[in-house]
This record gives structure tokens, sequence and C-alpha cells, in this order.
């Protein structure tokens, strides 16, 4: 018996049409077409049962159902397909949730993937865990991550930044709460000062201190100076920051206490371990330490540099460990991150939750980023060509992974909007030592207010 096909599905293949005749207009960069799309549509909806049937995605019906059908139309009963949702369309393809049957789990869904990629000729389909029993399927149209478009209703927030896209087209927040620090690794030329540079733009608009530590003679952070609470661009400058910093979440650990031994009988909720349950007007701005190719730190000449690269990677390590209490956050970026780079290197990256790996040179590179995460994620990482700078392999501690890409951003724009924003630096009193000065803009050069005229007499 072929798929039926009822009017509803019809109804709502030609939604989908409409709105991706929508979509389609709001993204003109999509080659995802009309076309396309309706055949993508025509094929889900004729051929639905048959693909999971085919893929192993069909369960036996009830008992009692296929009695029941037996008995009234004599016909053999089919094994079912988890339950369809509407078909929604987006700007990047289509979305459509399935009811999974008894005895399955997301993962079954997943590991046909790609036979439904194939079947429904989709260039990706992507399986997410929605709840208990239900996953939403994205089928993506085309290859989202070769020009990268932002979407345009994105899960932004204070300490979340939707820095990149990911490949189901959905957008990869950095998200200083959940993960407060991450390592970002990346041969050169892999993209790793645009990461850098989006993340820092999408703060510089919020209340938070931008700390930069840019060995590079402050040639990738420098320009971000005007909204810059701090700046160091050497090792002995970073040797005279770092304790600063540390002094500064020893005093939030301090008014963390003064809060918690307030009184006797305080209500429970006045009670907090970390500077977010302080109130309001009593809690220090959030600070993000950039740390750019921290190699620079690690590589020691003398034996007094060694005492002094030996100090920075403990005080490091401490914020790295009491860091998020404070508010204090590290985004630590290099191009290899290993025990090669000396004492301390690995316990530093073992603090780093997040990971996010470019292209790099070879597989041990991608293994001190993504090794204790996932291997597939270590061969994705390895596979990156290197015409598409900015592509990456994020995952976290938690074992999940997914190719991002960041949208192209000019040092020209973020270097302007981190002089439209200066006035959001907070002040954080201790850091103002390390404030970086900030040439005044030039004037732009105008007329004489009158226009001289010779005098005759
Ligand atoms: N997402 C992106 N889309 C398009 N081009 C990008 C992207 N990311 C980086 N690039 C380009 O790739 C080149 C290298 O990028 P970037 O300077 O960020 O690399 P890097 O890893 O920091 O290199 P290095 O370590 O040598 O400083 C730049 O010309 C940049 O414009």
């Amino acid at each position: 018996m072929t798929d039926l096909v009822t009017w509803a599905e019809v109804g709502g293949s030609l939604a989908a049409i409409g709105g991706a005749a929508y979509a389609r207009h709001a993204h003109p960069a999509a080659y995802w077409s009309m076309v396309g799309l309706s055949v993508s549509v025509a094929r889900l909806l004729a051929s639905y049962t048959s693909t999971m049937d085919a893929c192993g995605l069909t369960v036996e019906p009830p008992r009692w159902r296929a009695l029941a059908v037996k008995a009234t139309t004599r016909r053999e009963v089919r094994p079912v397909p988890p339950r369809r949702g509407m078909i929604r369309p987006t700007s990047t393809g289509l979305r459509l949730r399935l009811r999974l049957a008894p005895g399955q789990e997301p993962a079954d869904v997943a590991a046909s993937a790609e036979r439904l990629r194939h079947a429904w000729g989709v260039h990706a389909v992507y399986v997410r865990d929605v709840k208990p029993g239900v996953v939403e399927l994205r089928l993506v149209g085309f290859d989202v991550l070769r020009k990268v478009q932002m979407p345009r209703r994105t899960d932004a927030g204070p300490l979340r930044v939707p820095v990149a896209l990911r490949e189901d087209a959905t957008a990869f927040v950095r998200d200083y709460r959940a993960v407060p620090h991450e390592l970002v690794l990346g041969a050169t030329l892999s993209g790793k000062s645009m990461f850098l540079r989006d993340l820092l733009v999408g703060l510089a608009a919020q209340p938070v201190a931008l700390v930069g530590i840019d060995c590079k003679r402050g040639v990738e952070l420098a320009p971000f100076a005007p909204r810059l609470s701090a700046l160091a661009t050497d090792p002995e400058q970073a040797a005279e920051l770092l304790p600063v910093l540390v002094k500064e979440m020893e005093d939030r650990y301090d008014l963390i206490k003064a809060r918690q031994g307030i009184a006797p009988g305080t209500p429970d909720e006045l009670i907090t371990s970390d500077v977010w349950g302080l109130p309001e007007d009593e809690r220090p701005a959030p600070i993000v330490l950039f740390v750019d190719e921290v190699a620079e730190l690690f590589l020691v000449a003398t034996r007094k540099e060694e005492e002094r690269r030996d100090e920075m990677v403990t005080q490091l390590i401490r914020l790295a460990q009491l860091g998020r209490a404070a508010g204090i956050y590290l985004e630590v970026c290099g191009q290899r991150f290993g025990a090669e780079l000396g004492k301390g290197a690995t316990m530093l990256r073992a603090q780093l939750t997040g990971r996010v790996c470019h292209r790099v040179n070879d597989e041990a590179s991608a293994k001190m980023a993504l090794g204790d995460i996932a291997p597939e994620a270590v061969l994705a990482s390895c596979a990156i060509a290197a015409e598409l700078p900015g592509l990456a392999v994020v995952g976290d501690t938690s074992g999940g992974w997914s190719r991002i890409r960041t949208p192209h951003l000019s040092l020209a724009d973020a270097a302007a909007t981190c002089r439209e924003t200066a006035h959001l630096a907070p002040d954080v009193p201790t850091l103002a030592p390390f404030r970086p000065h900030v040439p005044p803009a030039p004037v732009k050069e105008c007329g004489p207010l009158a226009t001289p005229r010779p005098i005759t007499e």
C-alpha cells in the first residue's frame, strides 16, 4: 500500500512552500530554492512511512489495533513509524518533530540521519532531543557554513554571546554562566583571532569588564583598546596584571563571605556562594580575560623568566579554579596547548571546560583540545580545510560536539564598535592602572568657518 497523503498534509506542505518563499526573500544568499524545498516536502510526505520502515524506525502496532484492523478491513497491519508533527519551513530548510514509538530512543533516529538525508534529497539532517519521547529533525538544504549568516533570532543575553553558526543552522552561543572558561585552539591563519573578535564585540555592548593579554605586542587586541579595562602586551605586563586579577578575585570572595555572615536569621535567599547572589547594587561587574597566544606566556629563556612563568601559570590556574564564583571568566587562545609548554600547562587546560578547535596541523594538536571530549570530534577537526578559515569543532566536557563557523567581521568594524561602546566599560578601580592608552580619534578635516576673501580697497 502506498503512503496516504491527507489534505492536511497537502495544506501543510503548501504552507511550508509559502513560508520558504518568504524565508528565501529574507535570506537571498541561500540557494535553497523554492523548487528544492517543494521537492523535499513532496518526497518527505510521499515516502515518510516507507523511508522510516527502510531505516528500521518503525515498530509493530499494538496487538489490539492489529486485531481490530484485521477484523474490520481484513488488511495486514503495517509497522508504524514515529508520529510526525507539522512540517515547518525555516530560512535554511525544514523542521519537524517526531514522537518516538515505544522502545525507540533519539540515538536510533540520529543513526539514520545520513539515510534520511539521501531519501529526502537535502544537504543534511540533524536530530535534536527536545523532551522525553520527542525529537526534532532539522533538514538543512545547503551548506550553511560556506557563507555564514547568523539567524535573526538568537538566544542572546547577559554573558551569552551568539558567536558562530552551527552546521545545523542554529547559533552557537558562548554562555559564560554555563561554561565559564574556554580554550580556543588552531594553527596560524585558522581563524582564532576572528573568533575572539566576534566574541569581544558581542560582549562590548554588555556591562562586562574586558581584559586582554596579548603577548604578540598587542597586534590582535590593541585595536579594541577603547573598550578594554586592562591590556598587557608582553609577558612583563602580564606578570603585573595577573596578580591584580587574583587580588580582585580574593576581594570578591571576601565580599561574598561578608554577605554570608550578614546576621543570624538571614533568609536563605540572601545567602549566596557567588557574585550573582549579591544584590545588584553591590555586585561587582563580571570580568572576561582574553589571553591571545598563551604559549608566549609559557616560553622562557632564562632562569629568572622561568620563575615569573611559574608564578603566572599558578595565577591563571587559580583564576580558572576559583574565578567563576567571583564573576571572572577566561578565554584562552593558542596554537597548541600540551604538556610540552611546561609545568602547569595540562592542569590549566583541564580547567578550561569549553573547547573550540580550528584547523590544526596535526592530530596531536587536535587531541589537546578535543581528545578528552570525543574521538570523532578530533577526526572532524583534522578534516577542516584551509580554504575555510573560521571553521571549527566545538565541544564541551559533557561529550557533545558540533561544527561551527564565525561570521566574518572586519577589524575596522570591530574597532569602531569598541569605540562606540567605550562608555559601557564598567569601573573596576583595581584595573585602572592597566587601562590601555587610547589615542584621540582623528578629527575630520573641515574647511575654515568663513571663506577668506581678499581685501581690496
Ligand atoms: N569566519 C571567517 N570567515 C571568513 N574569513 C575568515 C574567518 N575567520 C578568519 N578568516 C580570515 O582568515 C584569516 C586568518 O584569520 P585569523 O587572523 O583570525 O587567524 P588566526 O588563527 O588568529 O591566525 P594567527 O594565529 O596567525 O594570528 C584572516 O584573513 C581572516 O579574515
